[in-house]
């Protein structure tokens, strides 16, 4: 797909996706609740299939998790405390996604299963559960919380459902922590008792409310609106409605970083308003740390590279086991523009440049609709070719219409 800016400021309201992150939350507490409604569920691949499996689960055995991590890790907890027998699977990427601490937190909580093909990684079977009796109070597991957030989500969500209730224990250093206090806080509002004591965390045995609950748009859907903004010529403007001053997600991180960047963020009561201040120096040099907001580390990097802002990134290792090596791809597709993520030191890269520009190139998007999202706005500085565009798909599948309601000239690759 080709995409151009056809010059002038970028003005307007951007329809965003609803956060699949929440979605995908709410679907499983809905079905262990066995009510309640969800509104403003998106059309998210993501969400869309974590509703279609749930449904299908009771009378199907195998069930195709694709590439959507949250649907692969929150559904093998939640089968495991359904007694659902079958196969789980994925994607030939999401067989390369590591699994081994959720399932085995699990087998310790009394799920049986076994991998059908490498130890640790999709595709499981899974072949029932026996809590242990509830004799000595709660569950006891401890997990680290270094690979992904979501094995913790996974387990809390069923940690009603567990003999006594659960004491989940996270060991090494924790990342993508603003997930897991999303879990929390949905679970309570689906009125579960659920705390966190540092690092450790008690979940009382019980039975989930039925819950109406309206799911916030997404922030990190937003992020590429922010990026639009930071390239667009003077005077930008864009306004995105759904989204919250009090928010579950840790994407809204994304305010304060593209301050630095001269974008002001207006709340509005049912949404921002974004304006670009041409006055952020283009000399200043930058640190983030991207533990808590993973998602938003492509965004960053592109913006950071193609404005010559050197910006120095850490808390960017759970980025190896994306949706793609996303450290990798972003070398890759950087370096095509005259940018770059160079490694300074172990865990610390920057982002940078040295004449980027846009000017034709082809971006390669990896099965990683982040890749697609965050290259995009470099169309406000030159024409550039997004392949395989429909990988959006996965959080945001009105992201190009949207571009183009907004003045982005797009047309279909030959
Ligand atoms: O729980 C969630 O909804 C998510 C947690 C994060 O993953 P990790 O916990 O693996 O970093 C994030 O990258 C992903 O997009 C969504
Ligand atoms: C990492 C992501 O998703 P998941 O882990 O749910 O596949 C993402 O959306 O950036």
């Amino acid at each position: 797909m080709h995409l151009s800016w056809p010059g002038g400021p970028l003005r307007g309201t951007a329809q965003l996706p609803a956060s699949k992150s929440e979605a995908n939350r709410a679907l499983i507490l809905q079905a262990l609740a066995g009510g309640g409604t969800l509104s403003n569920l998106s059309d998210a691949h993501d969400t869309q299939l974590m509703r279609r499996l749930l449904a299908a689960a009771p009378s199907t055995s195998v069930l195709d998790a694709e590439d959507a991590g949250t649907v692969m890790r929150f559904l093998t907890a939640y089968l495991t405390v359904t007694d659902w027998r079958g196969q789980l699977t994925g994607t030939p990427r999401m067989q390369e996604r590591p699994i081994a601490v959720l399932v085995d937190a699990l087998r310790q909580a009394g799920a049986r299963s076994s991998y059908l093909n490498n130890e640790g990684y999709p595709p499981l079977e899974l072949a029932g559960f026996t809590a242990a009796p509830a004799t000595t109070g709660p569950t006891a597991l401890a997990v680290r919380g270094d690979i992904s957030s979501q094995y913790i989500s996974a387990l809390l969500m069923v940690g009603p459902r567990l003999p006594g209730g659960l004491r989940l224990q996270l060991t090494g250093h924790v990342g993508s922590r603003p997930y897991i206090n999303m879990t929390v806080a949905l679970m309570q509002l689906f009125g579960a008792a659920c705390a966190a004591q540092g690092d450790t965390l008690l979940v009382q045995p019980g039975a989930y409310r039925p819950t109406d609950y309206t799911v916030e748009s997404d922030w990190s859907a937003a992020s590429y609106w922010y990026a639009m903004v930071a390239l667009a010529p003077a005077g930008s403007e864009i306004t995105m409605l759904g989204l919250r001053q009090t928010s579950l997600q840790g994407d809204q991180a994304i305010v304060a970083m593209m301050a630095h960047f001269g974008i002001e963020t207006t709340f509005l009561p049912d949404g921002v308003h974004l304006q670009q201040h041409a006055a952020a120096s283009e000399s200043q040099a930058l640190a983030f740390d991207f533990t808590d907001c993973p998602d938003l580390a492509q965004t960053v990097a592109v913006v950071a590279a193609a404005r010559g802002i050197l910006v120095e990134m850490t808390g960017l290792e759970s980025l190896r086991i994306k949706e793609t090596d996303r450290i990798d791809a972003l070398q890759t597709e950087l370096a095509k523009f005259g940018g770059g993520l160079r490694e300074i030191a172990a865990g610390r890269f920057r982002a940078e440049s040295n004449g980027f520009a846009v000017n034709g190139q082809s971006v390669a998007t990896y099965h990683d609709h982040r890749m697609a999202m965050a290259f995009a706005p470099l169309a406000m500085r030159g024409p550039l070719t997004i392949e395989s565009p429909t990988v959006v798909k996965k959080s945001y599948p009105q992201f190009w219409s949207e571009l183009a309601k907004s003045g982005f000239t797009i047309t279909a690759a030959d």
